[in-house]
């Protein structure tokens, strides 16, 4: 028992360090944090030291400062020749990059499983409820991507990726642009021509494309509806980049302060949703008896037939999946084709030379993919399209998921790496003057077609893009097909810029370009096709 004096000591003393607390309670928060930082930081020194060198940093942001954020490449190259090509950049995380494409593919070949991980930072977690392997394809490891990439391909070959099935179905979309855009045009002295942004046009078409084979969706030009949800990507790829939600990704705590991050979780939840949505009207209506015509049919017939794998596949993964489908397949298609358009006004050598070829071989008949090689020209183009863009300049970043040795460090197992495709596309040891626009490069002395093996806009390895041959039938079809039935000219002789702009897609600048008619009625596959 305590007598009552001492209680009252008790008291008091308990009262002083109330007193104390209050007073000093943003200076112990204050402290609070420096150690809890300092401890982090400690943690991180450590946990980098066997890294591979790489330039200095600054604390909190590392690198990000030193990129030339619309030309990374660039800067890539930079350090390639002060650190060689394997070298550590902090943004802030720490992330190794490859920079040559030997190693990258030494790498892929010796440890294809163990660095085909992908980094699981706070940002994407927050749609995928923290699952420590991710969801979905793109930000997804482990056996639950395994089952979710394995599905996807199989899906698409199903429709006829890479088979003439999807042909008819890019024709159709394609018909539709080709209408569309001729429906524009107006005859000014016997030349029927008009000013036009393709941007809209594009992504209508391509979105269309990848609608048809996601959820057996059609949205007619201009519809609210595709313009709200593609609002919604845009922006959210946009943010995913951004380097106030990369430093929210290394230091959570940040997210109180960073005024982005509450719109950014606001819309990449109104995109789940809206698969979530669109699932459930799948359910209610398809039928398990009938082939499946799109992705979502098919996966939840998947789902209802095997229970095998069914722990790898649910509701919440396959509107993840849509979802990456969508991203992985619109925006790079449509790039790759507003700069080739760009491209062709900046060069109209090169533009001449495609109608020759294009008039010599095809005449007015339409393109097919099974004739590409009859098009050399095309083909060499297509391929410095994709090698100079650089469309996705950073990549997208894998994860080692074991321990590896690499060129004398180690890659400890949670590092993320980086396989820099632009450090390889433009390598002057390979590509020549590799910021010159030349297709004569993928062509040999008698103008046939000649590929370069270390030509690899999709990646390579395990985490190679999924939709590569669904991308090539696109890219060859829009490309061909616009080219063949249309000019394309810079408005009163004032170039466009061709300057790129900052982001995770290497998009252009918007512009508009003089657009004319090449011959009396459109050349295309499907001419059947109207806007409903
Ligand atoms: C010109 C067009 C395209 C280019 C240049 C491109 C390029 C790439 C690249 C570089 C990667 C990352 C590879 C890696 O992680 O190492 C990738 C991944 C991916 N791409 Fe594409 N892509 C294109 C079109 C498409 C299309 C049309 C689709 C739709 C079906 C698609 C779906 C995906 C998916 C789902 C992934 C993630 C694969 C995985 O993580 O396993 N892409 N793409």
């Amino acid at each position: 028992m305590y007598d009552r004096e001492s209680v009252v000591q008790l008291q008091v003393m308990a009262s002083h360090v109330w007193e104390f607390l209050g007073s000093h309670r943003v200076f112990l928060f204050v402290m609070a944090c420096v150690l809890m930082l300092t401890r982090r930081y400690l943690r991180f020194l450590n946990a980098t030291r066997f890294f591979p060198p790489g330039p200095p940093r600054l604390p909190f942001i590392g690198n990000a400062l030193n990129f030339d954020q619309a030309y990374p490449h660039q800067t890539f190259l930079k350090y390639k020749k002060i650190y060689g090509p394997v070298f550590t950049i902090h943004l802030p995380n720490p992330i190794i990059v490859i920079a040559d494409f030997d190693l990258l593919k030494k790498f892929n070949s010796l440890f294809g499983n163990e660095l085909a991980g992908r980094p699981s930072g706070y940002i994407y977690g927050l749609f995928s409820k923290h699952q420590p392997d991710g969801d979905g394809i793109i930000l997804c490891q482990g056996e639950r991507w395994s089952a979710q990439r394995r599905f996807a391909l199989r899906t698409l070959r199903d429709f006829g990726m890479g088979k003439s099935l999807l042909e008819n179905k890019i024709n159709d979309h394609l018909s539709l642009l080709l209408k569309r855009m001729d429906s524009y045009l107006e005859n000014d002295n016997g030349v029927c021509k008009a000013n036009i942004d393709l941007s809209l046009h594009l992504s209508f078409c391509v979105g269309g494309i990848i609608n048809d084979l996601v959820m057996g969706r059609h949205h007619y030009f201009g519809d609210p509806e595709f313009l709200y949800f593609k609002k919604l990507i845009d922006n959210t790829l946009k943010g995913f980049a951004s380097p106030s939600l990369q430093l929210v990704d290394a230091v959570p705590l940040t997210r109180f302060i960073v005024p982005y991050y509450r719109q950014y979780i606001r819309e990449g939840f109104a995109i789940q949703n809206y698969f979530i949505e669109e699932i459930k009207k799948h359910m209610k209506t398809f039928d398990v008896t009938t082939e499946p015509t799109n992705f979502i049919d098919a996966y939840l017939k998947d789902m209802s037939e095997t229970h095998s794998h069914s722990k790898h596949m649910s509701i919440q993964t396959l509107a993840i999946d849509s979802g990456d489908l969508w991203t992985g397949g619109m925006e790079t298609t449509v790039t790759s084709i507003l700069w080739g358009v760009l491209y062709l006004i900046h060069y109209p050598e090169v533009q001449t030379k495609l109608h020759d070829e294009i008039d010599n071989v095809l005449d007015v008949t339409p393109a097919m993919v099974s004739e590409r090689h009859l098009l050399p020209y095309v083909q060499a183009t297509i391929d410095e399209l994709l090698r100079i863009i650089n469309v996705l300049p950073w990549g997208i970043p894998h994860q080692a998921l074991a321990d590896v040795e690499v060129k004398g460090h180690t890659i400890r197992a949670g590092t993320t790496v980086m396989m820099q495709i632009g450090a390889v596309h433009f390598d002057e040891t390979i590509f020549p003057e590799p910021e010159k626009f030349k297709p004569e490069r993928f062509l040999d002395e008698y103008g046939n077609y000649k590929p370069h093996k270390k030509l690899i806009p999709f990646g390579m390895g395990k985490r190679q893009c999924l939709g590569e041959s669904l991308a090539r039938m696109e890219v060859f079809l829009l490309f061909v097909s616009l080219v063949q039935n249309f000019s394309f000219h810079a408005i009163n002789d004032k170039l466009p810029t061709i300057e790129r702009r900052a982001g995770m897609t290497s998009v252009p600048h918007p512009y508009i370009c003089e657009i004319r008619k090449r011959h009396k009625n459109l050349i295309m596959a499907n001419d059947s096709q109207n806007e409903k």
